[in-house]
C-alpha cells in the first residue's frame, strides 16, 4: 500500500509512533494510501526546522536566488504535470478534466506570479522638514515574517496550499503546511519538487494529519509566527483564538454564501453558461460557487428552465474519463452532510426542479460518495439551504422585482466573498456592484483571476486580501528607517 509521508527538514519520514490513517478514493470508496499522523513529535520537528532554516541557508539567499528558485519550483510542478495530475485527482475524485485546467496550472502559477511581485516591489522613501530646520528622511524596508503555518483544505488542495505557500516562500518565510488530511498527496508531491530543485532544508515542511489533532497542536506552537487559513469559517475562528496567544497575526479565506443575481437584460445563453459552472464546477466544493441565485420575474420560469437543461447534461464519471464533467464529493462525511441538507431543503417545503439525492452510478463507482446534481426553487429567504453554505452541487433560485430588492436579498448573509451580476447594462452592472458586500463581484463571468488582484472576504467570509503585492501585507513585516540629515 502506497505511504504518504511527512516531509520535514528536507527528509520524508514516517511518524515516531508509526501511526497512519486510511486515505480513500472517493469516486470508488477504495483504499488508495497510509497517510502518517502527525502528532508533537512531528510539529516540533517541523517548526524547529523552518526556524532553523531562517538564519541557514534560506534566510540569507539573496533574493534575486531565491526568485530564481521560486520559478524553478513552478517549472518542476510543470516536469511532473502528470504525477500531480494523478495524485489531485484520486485525492479529491475530480475529473482529470478540471484539475487539468484549473488546480495543476494555478499550482505552478501561484510560484510564478509571487516571483513576479517580489521582482517588482519598490519601497516607500520620504523626505521632510525637521522643527528645527533640517531634514528627516524616512524608508520602509520589508522583512519575512519568520515561521508560516499553512493549514490548507481538500476542495483545491494543491491551489490554495501554493497560493499561500508560494507568496509566503517569495517573502523569504520558511512554512510548516498541514494540508487536509482527506487530500494529503500533492502536499507531499511538493516535497519532492522542493528537493529536486535544490531548496534549503526546512524551508517548505509538511506535517500530514488531522485537525482536531495535528492542526491544533500547529496553530498553537509558540514558535509560529503566522498563521494563513482557508476552510470552514467554524475553523477559522478556533484558529483565530489560537492566534490571539502571542499575538499573531492570521489571514482567514472562509465560507460563502454566494448570490448570483440576473436581471431581465442579460445575455440568457451567458447568464446560464456561468451560473452552471458556478453552481456545479468542482461538484460544488468552491468556496466562490454561487448557492444562491436571484432571477428577475420577466425571466424566472426561462431561466430556470434553461439551468434544469444545462445541469442536466452535466456527466458524473470518474476521474480518468475525459468526458466527465463532475466527480463525486471529497468523502462519506461531506456527502452526508450535503445530502442532510437536500433532506432539509425538501422538509422546509423546496420545489425539487432537479436532482435532490444520490444518482445511480456503476461498476466501482457504485461506492463513490456521489450526488446529483440538485436545483430548487419556492423557499422563502430564511430557509436553511437559502442561508447557510451547503459546499456541495446545489443553489436555490429566487424571484425578485426591482434592483433595491435584490441588494438586500444577496447582501443578506453572514458571509461576503464572492456575487456575480448578469446583465447587458454596464451602468446597472456597476451600480449594483458598488452596492454589494463582497470582496469579489464577478460580471457576466464567474471564476476568471488575475492573481495580482484583492482576494478575501468580508463579513463571516475571511479577514484580509491576499495576491499580488496585497500579500506582501500578510507575509512581511515592514519597518521604517528614519535618518535625521
Ligand atoms: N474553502 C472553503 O470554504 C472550504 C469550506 N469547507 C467547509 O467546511 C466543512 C468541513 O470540512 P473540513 O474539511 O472539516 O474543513 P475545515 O475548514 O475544518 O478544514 C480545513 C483545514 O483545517 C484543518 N483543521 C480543522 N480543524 C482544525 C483546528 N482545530 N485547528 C487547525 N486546523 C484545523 C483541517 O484539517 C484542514 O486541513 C465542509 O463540509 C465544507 O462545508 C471545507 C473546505 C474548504
Ligand atoms: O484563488 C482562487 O482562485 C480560488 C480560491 C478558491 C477558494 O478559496 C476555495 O474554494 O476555497
Amino acid at each position: 500500500m502506497k505511504k504518504v509521508q511527512h516531509y520535514i527538514n528536507g527528509q520524508f519520514i514516517d511518524s515516531v509512533s508509526n501511526e497512519f490513517f486510511d486515505n480513500y478514493n472517493p469516486a470508488t470508496n477504495e483504499l488508495i494510501s497510509k497517510v502518517a499522523l502527525g502528532r508533537e513529535d512531528e510539529v516540533n520537528a517541523a517548526v524547529q526546522a523552518a526556524k532553523n532554516a531562517l538564519t541557514g541557508e534560506w534566510g540569507q539567499m539573496k533574493l534575486n536566488d531565491r526568485i530564481a528558485m521560486m520559478y524553478e519550483i513552478a517549472n518542476e510542478i510543470d516536469r511532473r504535470f502528470d504525477d500531480f495530475l494523478e495524485a489531485e485527482a484520486l485525492d479529491t475524485g475530480k475529473p482529470y478534466s478540471i484539475a487539468r485546467h484549473i488546480d495543476i496550472p494555478r499550482g505552478a502559477a501561484n510560484f510564478k506570479v509571487f516571483a513576479d511581485t517580489m521582482k517588482a516591489v519598490a519601497d516607500e522613501a520620504y523626505q521632510a522638514n525637521t522643527p528645527d530646520g533640517k531634514k528627516m528622511f524616512n524608508y520602509s524596508v520589508r522583512k519575512p515574517k519568520g515561521v508560516i503555518a499553512v493549514i490548507s483544505p481538500w476542495n483545491l488542495p494543491l491551489l490554495l496550499m501554493t497560493w499561500k505557500v508560494g507568496p509566503a516562500m517569495a517573502c523569504g518565510n520558511s512554512v510548516v503546511v498541514k494540508p487536509s488530511q482527506v487530500t494529503p498527496t500533492t502536499t507531499s508531491l511538493l516535497g519532492e519538487v522542493m528537493s529536486k530543485v535544490g531548496v534549503p532544508a526546512g524551508a517548505y515542511n509538511v506535517v500530514q494529519g488531522k485537525g482536531s489533532i495535528t492542526g491544533n497542536l500547529l496553530t498553537a506552537h509558540k514558535d509560529i509566527d503566522a498563521i494563513t487559513f482557508t476552510g470552514e469559517t467554524v475553523t477559522g475562528e478556533m484558529i483565530m483564538k489560537a492566534c490571539s496567544v502571542g499575538v499573531r497575526d492570521v489571514s482567514l479565506e472562509l465560507g460563502g454564501k454566494n448570490p448570483a443575481i440576473v436581471f431581465a437584460d442579460c445575455d440568457m445563453q451567458k447568464a446560464v453558461f456561468e451560473t452552471t459552472r458556478s453552481c456545479f464546477s468542482n461538484s460544488g466544493q468552491v468556496c466562490l460557487g454561487t448557492e444562491r441565485v436571484y432571477v428577475q420575474r420577466e425571466i424566472f420560469d426561462e431561466f430556470v428552465a434553461k439551468l434544469k437543461e444545462s445541469a442536466s447534461k452535466l456527466k458524473l464519471g470518474i476521474q480518468h474519463d475525459e468526458s466527465s464533467d463532475m466527480g463525486p464529493l471529497v468523502s462519506a462525511t461531506h456527502r452526508d452532510k450535503v445530502l442532510e441538507y437536500y433532506k432539509k431543503a425538501e422538509a422546509e417545503g423546496a420545489n425539487v426542479v432537479l436532482g435532490g439525492g444520490v444518482p445511480k452510478m456503476s461498476g466501482n463507482m457504485k461506492d463513490g460518495y456521489w450526488v446529483e446534481p440538485t436545483i430548487w426553487t419556492g423557499l422563502p429567504e430564511t430557509a436553511t439551504v437559502v442561508k447557510e453554505e451547503v459546499f456541495g452541487p446545489c443553489c436555490h433560485v429566487s424571484v425578485f422585482d426591482t434592483e433595491e430588492e435584490v441588494i438586500k436579498m444577496a447582501n443578506d448573509t453572514k458571509y461576503g466573498l464572492a456575487s456575480t451580476i448578469f446583465t447587458e447594462n454596464l451602468t446597472k452592472a456597476h451600480r449594483v456592484a458598488s452596492q454589494i458586500d463582497s470582496g469579489i463581484v464577478w460580471i457576466n463571468s464567474w471564476f476568471l483571476r488575475d492573481l495580482r488582484t484583492p482576494f478575501g472576504g468580508m463579513k463571516g467570509s475571511g479577514i484580509g486580501r491576499e495576491g499580488g503585492h496585497h500579500s506582501l501585507e500578510f507575509y512581511t513585516e515592514l519597518k521604517n528607517v528614519c535618518i535625521k540629515m
